[in-house]
C-alpha cells in the first residue's frame, strides 16, 4: 500500500513547499506540471519558491488528461533531467503529472488548487487514451500540499463538485459489497469503512460547506484525502468509484458538454442510491444544501444524454460489477431518472 509521507493542509502552506521538499530530500530538478488557469494562481508561485531556493525548476502547462499530454511531459522532464515532478492545479494536471512521474519512476508531489476530486492524494490516474478514459494504477504522491487560502478562492462550483465526489462513496461501497456477495470479489472492510465514514461526515452537516470559507475547504480537503487513502488501502478505486462513476464516465463520452467530474458523480449517486433501494432523497437534499447540481438542467446537460449514459454505463468497465448489472432497460432508465427528478 502506498501512502503520502507528508500531507500539509492549511492557509498559505504553499510557502512550506520548500520544507516539504527538503524533508523528502528533493531539491534541484523539479518539473512543475500545471494548467492554463492554475499556472497564474499557483504554478508560477511554486516555480518562484523553488527558483528562489536555487533549485532550478522547469514548468509546463498541460491542457487535458490525455496520453498525449503525459507523453509530452515525460519527454520534457527527461530533456530537463528532472528528478521529481510537482502537479499544481486541478484534477487533470495532477493526473498527468502523476502518471508521467510513475512512467519516469520519479517522486511526485501534489499541490491541488481546488478541492474538486479525490485524486489529489490517490494512487490512481484517470487518463484519456484512444477516445476512452482509463483508471490507471500509479505511484501515490510522496506529499500533498493543499493551501486552503488558494482553494478557498477557487470558484465555489469546484468545492461543491468535490462534495459530490465524496458523497458518491456511499453507492461505490454498496456496489463493492454487492460484488463481494455476488461475485466473491475481494473486499476490504477497512477501506470500505473509511470511505463510508468520509461520506457520512459531509452528510451529517452539509450546511458547514459554504463559499469562501476556509473552514469549509478544510473539511472537504480532509475528506478527499481520506477517500484517496481508502483507494490506496484497497489497491483500486472500488471504495470511491462504483455505478455512479460509471454513469459519470458514460456521460463524458455521450454528452457534447459534460459537467465537472464530481458534479456528475453526485447526480449519479442520487440515481444509483434509488436503484440500491436506499435513501436517495437524503443524498439529493444534502447536495442541494451544499449547492451542487441535482438535475440534468443544473448540470447543463440535456435529459436525453442522461438516459443515454444510464443505458451504456454498465459497459464502461464490465469487470466492475455494480447495481447496474447487465444494464438497465430503456424503461427502467427513464423511471429512475424521472422518479429522482434528475430529468423532468
Ligand atoms: N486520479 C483519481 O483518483 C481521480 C481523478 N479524477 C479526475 O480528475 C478530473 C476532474 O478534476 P476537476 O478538478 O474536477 O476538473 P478539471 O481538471 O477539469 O478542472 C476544472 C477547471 O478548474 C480550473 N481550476 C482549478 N483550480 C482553480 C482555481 N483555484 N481557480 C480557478 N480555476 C481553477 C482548472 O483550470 P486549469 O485549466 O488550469 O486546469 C480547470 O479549468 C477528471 O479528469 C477526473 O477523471 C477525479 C477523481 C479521482
Ligand atoms: O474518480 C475516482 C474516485 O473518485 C477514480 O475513479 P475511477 O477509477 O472511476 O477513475
Ligand atoms: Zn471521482
Amino acid at each position: 500500500m502506498q501512502l503520502p509521507r507528508d500531507i500539509v493542509v492549511g492557509p498559505d502552506v504553499i510557502y512550506d513547499l520548500k520544507d516539504v521538499c527538503n524533508d523528502l530530500k528533493l531539491k534541484e530538478g523539479a518539473f512543475i506540471v500545471t494548467g492554463h488557469h492554475t499556472r497564474k494562481i499557483a504554478g508560477d508561485v511554486v516555480y518562484d519558491i523553488l527558483n528562489e531556493c536555487g533549485y532550478d525548476p522547469a514548468i509546463a502547462s498541460s491542457k487535458e488528461a490525455s496520453m498525449t499530454e503525459v507523453n509530452k511531459i515525460v519527454e520534457l522532464a527527461t530533456e530537463a533531467n528532472s528528478r521529481y515532478l510537482i502537479g499544481v492545479g486541478s484534477g487533470k494536471s495532477i493526473d498527468v503529472a502523476k502518471l508521467a512521474s510513475t512512467q519516469l519512476d520519479l517522486p511526485f508531489i501534489s499541490v491541488p488548487t481546488a478541492a474538486s476530486h479525490d485524486g489529489i492524494v490517490s494512487s490512481r490516474a484517470s487518463i484519456h487514451d484512444n477516445g476512452k478514459k482509463a483508471s490507471i494504477e500509479v505511484n501515490a504522491p510522496m506529499a500533498v500540499v493543499a493551501d486552503t487560502s488558494i482553494i478557498a478562492k477557487a470558484p465555489y462550483r469546484l468545492l461543491a463538485a468535490g462534495c459530490g465526489d465524496i458523497i458518491s462513496n456511499y453507492t461505490a461501497v454498496l456496489d463493492w459489497e454487492l460484488a463481494h456477495r455476488l461475485r466473491n470479489e475481494p473486499f476490504s472492510e477497512y477501506a470500505a469503512a473509511l470511505s463510508r465514514m468520509t461520506a457520512q461526515i459531509l452528510m451529517d452537516s452539509p450546511e458547514d460547506i459554504k463559499p469562501e470559507l476556509e473552514s469549509s475547504v478544510r473539511i472537504v480537503v480532509k475528506a478527499l484525502v481520506s477517500s484517496g487513502v481508502a483507494m490506496s488501502i484497497a489497491g483500486s478505486s472500488r471504495p470511491a468509484s462504483g455505478s455512479e462513476h460509471m454513469f459519470s464516465h458514460a456521460l463524458d463520452m455521450v454528452a457534447p458538454n459534460s459537467a465537472l467530474h464530481g458534479e456528475q458523480c453526485g447526480v449519479g449517486t442520487i440515481m444509483m442510491m434509488y436503484l440500491h433501494g436506499g435513501d436517495w432523497k437524503k443524498i439529493k437534499e444534502c447536495l442541494e444544501i451544499i449547492g451542487a447540481p441535482t438535475t440534468a438542467s443544473e448540470l447543463g446537460i440535456e435529459d436525453r444524454y442522461i438516459l443515454e449514459a444510464l443505458l451504456v454505463a454498465h459497459k464502461i468497465r464490465p469487470e466492475r460489477y455494480t447495481i447496474l448489472g447487465a444494464g438497465l432497460t430503456p424503461e427502467a432508465a427513464e423511471k429512475v431518472a424521472r422518479l429522482t427528478k434528475v430529468i423532468s
